[in-house]
């Protein structure tokens, strides 16, 4: 580590700083330390998977540019994320999707994916001090169309809701063996790229279709159910809408997944934490960071982000949260695509740890608003970068920007050699 002992008098002045705040730097290290997200798979290969079928990226999702170096295989997908989480403190979780199962050549469909496909998944992730959490997939597979668990015909309804209660088995077998429960999110593309005149009846067989997935209890997993705005080529209708998962969810007692790209662009959605968390048993976050649209772009530090981990904390919810990401940026480096995503996420938990929530909130009761905005803004200037190198030093990964020439060694080394 090179700048070992700059680090840590920067971080010892930064401690004495906070204190003067009454806040406890080592506290919030320790918290964050056992912050675990969830990296998604699907940013090593562009969202590709392993089923080794010509089937195109489908469901209303994209993901642009051409970099070099994607991984290919199973290996190669490990190995990314490997290196992804080698540059992250804390102890991590890896999110699958239902089409990386180990199929070993084997052609298996949908609707016949078994644990024993994710057996050497699970197996690799105890190796590498990783636990797992899952997604069903429904897109990209010639049954996906416009419709699937909200589809009409009964023949192809059947198959994908086949397809997710399998999905929710492998979730419980994951969890119990990584004693541990799998977070399992099922997010489906259905909709309409025009106006349809039948929004209540798309909606209400998705009801069914849920009722009768959700009917098996299970204990090691936890279900999620993942809301969207709008899909490209579905731009119109989205059974699966906010309102319909927010209803089923609080009826059923199911978490929410928030995925930031799925909100209209001026929405709030941090402001939905402390509502979600009066009425459902927890959230699962998808960070990501849309420009203009749900366009998955890399998550940074910006307003949004640090106004969702402020939520979090303000709510003292950690244990409530799920926070995985989820963006695919096929257009740079993919493994430094994970590193700034995930550890941008990371800083912003840090300046929420960090807040000085106790003074702003008497500041609050007592009605004194001004000197509650001067520390909100104060605050935002406070040397929580010390503490973050800190953090990293004794986590032993590169502090700053030491990672860029750590992954472009990698590239160098390994992505950059794949055609
Ligand atoms: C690949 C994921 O399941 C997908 O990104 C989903 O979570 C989503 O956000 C779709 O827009
Ligand atoms: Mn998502």
């Amino acid at each position: 580590m090179k700048n070992k002992e700059f680090v840590t008098k920067a971080y010892e002045l930064a401690r004495k700083r906070y204190a003067t705040l009454d806040i406890d730097t080592e506290k919030a290290i320790e918290k964050l330390q056992n912050i675990p997200l969830s990296l998604h798979c699907w940013q090593t290969d562009d969202v590709t998977g392993l089923e080794h079928t010509e089937n195109e990226l489908s469901g209303g999702i994209q993901v642009t540019g051409n970099y070099p170096g994607k991984a290919r295989n199973i290996e190669e997908i490990r190995n990314d994320l490997v290196k992804a989480a080698s540059f992250l403190g804390g102890n991590h979780r890896i999110s699958l999707h239902a089409s990386y199962g180990d199929f070993k050549g084997e052609k298996v469909d949908r609707d016949q994916i078994e644990p024993r496909h994710f057996e050497s998944w699970m197996k690799w992730a105890k190796e590498n001090n990783l636990k797992l959490d899952f997604n069903s997939t429904s897109f990209s597979h010639p049954k996906s169309g416009e419709l699937t668990l909200a589809n009409p015909d009964k023949s192809i309804r059947d198959f994908w809701i086949e397809h997710t209660k399998r999905c929710r088995r492998i979730a419980e077998e994951m969890g119990k063996y990584q004693g541990s429960p799998c977070v399992m999110n099922l997010w489906i593309h259905d909709g309409s790229k025009d106006s349809t005149v039948n929004r209540l009846k798309y909606r209400s067989i998705l009801k069914d279709s849920l009722d009768e997935i959700f009917s098996v209890p299970y204990s090691n997993m936890i279900d999620c159910i993942e809301a969207k705005l709008f899909g490209i080529g579905a731009e119109s209708y989205t059974v699966g809408s906010y309102d319909f998962y927010l209803g089923y969810g609080v009826k059923n007692n199911k978490r929410v997944t928030l995925d930031t790209g799925h909100f209209h662009l001026t929405e709030s959605v941090a402001d939905k934490i402390s509502s979600l968390l009066l009425f459902t048993p927890g959230i699962m976050l998808h960070v990501s960071r849309p420009i203009r649209w749900d366009s998955d772009h890399v998550t940074i530090v910006n307003d949004d982000t640090l106004d969702l981990a402020r939520e979090i904390i303000r709510c003292d919810a950690l244990d409530k949260v799920n926070i995985g990401l989820d963006y695919f940026d096929g257009s740079i480096n993919r493994i430094g695509a994970y590193v700034i995503g995930s550890r941008a996420t990371q800083k912003c938990l840090l300046q929420a740890l960090l807040e000085p929530l106790e003074q702003l909130r008497e500041y609050e009761a007592d009605h004194r608003y001004f000197e509650r905005l001067a520390l909100l803004e104060e605050a935002k200037s406070l040397p929580w970068n010390a503490v973050w190198d800190y953090f990293c030093l004794i986590n032993n990964v590169p502090v700053g920007e030491e990672y860029i020439a750590e992954v472009c060694k990698y590239e160098e080394e390994v992505t950059g050699k794949r055609r």
